[in-house]
């Protein structure tokens, strides 16, 4: 059972370290500095790899930075095309930040 997912097409990143953070909706707020979260992929739930979650801090979709894009590994732009089509609408999210374990 996975504790998060992220679309498939995020995995490469997110294994990689170049994606340490996610921005998620108040119901994905919950997480908390120091859980342990075993990661799977949205579209089939396949586990992919573990992270730690070092920082969860909500974030206006205004507030949003080229840091934040970078973390994302994208443009700002993009990250923000991004999650106007994951979350229309949505002004309030969550940074979750985190680091991927490395010996999983
Ligand atoms: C179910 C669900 O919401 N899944 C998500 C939400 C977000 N992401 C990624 C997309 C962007 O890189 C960031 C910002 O939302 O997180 C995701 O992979 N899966």
């Amino acid at each position: 059972m996975n504790d998060i997912t992220f679309f498939q097409r995020f995995e490469a990143d997110i294994v990689t370290g170049r994606k340490t953070i996610t921005l998620r909706d108040e119901a994905e707020s919950h997480f908390r500095p120091g859980q342990r979260l075993r990661v799977g992929r949205y579209e089939d739930d396949v586990f992919f790899c573990t992270i730690d979650v070092k920082s969860v801090v909500p974030v206006m979709l205004s507030e949003l930075t080229e840091e934040h894009a970078r973390q994302e590994n994208m443009t700002l732009p993009q990250l923000k095309e991004v999650i106007g089509e994951i979350y229309p609408g949505l002004n309030e999210l969550y940074v979750i930040s985190f680091e991927r374990v490395i010996a999983d």
